[in-house]
């Protein structure tokens, strides 16, 4: 399929799990009332974005609410769904960053552990340690879909460009970042890097984050994106709870890489 909708879930994400499942489910019915047919989730959207809370809400693959809600929603609305990411917890007691992807039948067709924790001390501003509790992913991910082929990376993720290019070169043609940037790193960095991703590679980024709930410790910057090959912002939001969609085409990826080559004349005997 050339063109098709996507949707984006900018869920408020609040202490009771439950809530956030069933928000989730909500919002992607509202999402698949748009006439999405990829609907994306933010990074850990059925927990509060704090190291200490990830065990307690962590589900062990395929047993658990929060899994079964989206492999229930994906087949019900028929949509490919990237379900943003949630704590997930292996057989050796490892807890991960994971993001779970569904096609429309609600068969599991990926999964990516988020490769690089979020650990960083920025003086005066954001503290984190998701090393504190969490294991990181040791695999690139890149699903081919009926809809096309998708490269799933998470949040902190995007700051690695090389992860990007891979997926890229794999034959991704939609780069999707389940996130949650904060107050300091949002304002100066979201937008930024999601588009230079969108502009190095030729691909469209989706960018999924949480709607800021000011009661929680960690402010979610939102500002969910969607983001063409040339680095258009095609749709955009600001840090309120809502769904929102954007049209993806394909023959826009292949008119810019037929304008503008880089990918073909990059010097690989180079560098
Ligand atoms: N959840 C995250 O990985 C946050 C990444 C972030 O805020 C950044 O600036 O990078």
């Amino acid at each position: 399929m050339s063109a098709f909708t996507v949707g984006v879930c900018q869920l408020g994400v609040v202490p009771d799990k439950q809530a956030n499942i069933n928000k989730a489910r909500r919002m992607i019915g509202e999402a698949a009332g748009y006439g999405s047919r990829l609907i994306v989730l933010p990074e850990m959207f059925n927990c509060p974005y704090q190291s200490e809370l990830f065990p307690q809400y962590a589900e062990t693959y395929p047993v658990g609410p929060t899994i079964a809600m989206l492999a229930e929603c994906a087949a019900k609305h028929k949509v490919v769904l990237v379900g943003g990411s949630i704590p997930e917890q292996d057989e050796n007691g490892n807890v991960y960053n994971t993001s779970f992807i569904f096609d429309e039948s609600g068969e599991l067709i990926g999964r990516h552990r988020k490769i690089h924790l979020f650990d960083v001390t920025i003086k005066g501003g954001t503290v984190f340690q998701e090393s504190r509790t969490l294991a990181a992913g040791s695999s690139i991910t890149v699903v081919k879909t009926s809809l096309g082929t998708i490269g799933v990376a998470i949040c902190y993720d995007v700051r690695f460009p090389e992860l990007a290019r891979a997926m890229a070169l794999s034959g991704a043609q939609i780069l999707i970042f389940p996130a949650a940037f904060g107050p300091v790193t949002g304002p100066a960095h979201w937008e930024l890097l999601m588009r230079s991703r969108a502009v190095d590679n030729q691909v469209y980024v989706v960018a999924a984050a949480p709607a800021l709930n000011a009661a929680t410790e960690y402010k979610a910057y939102g500002h969910s994106l969607i983001i063409d090959p040339w680095s258009r912002v095609v749709a955009g939001v600001a840090d309120e709870e809502t769904v929102l969609t954007g049209k993806i085409d394909f023959r826009t990826i292949n008119k810019v890489r037929e304008e503008l080559p880089v990918l073909k004349q990059r010097r690989v005997d180079l560098y």
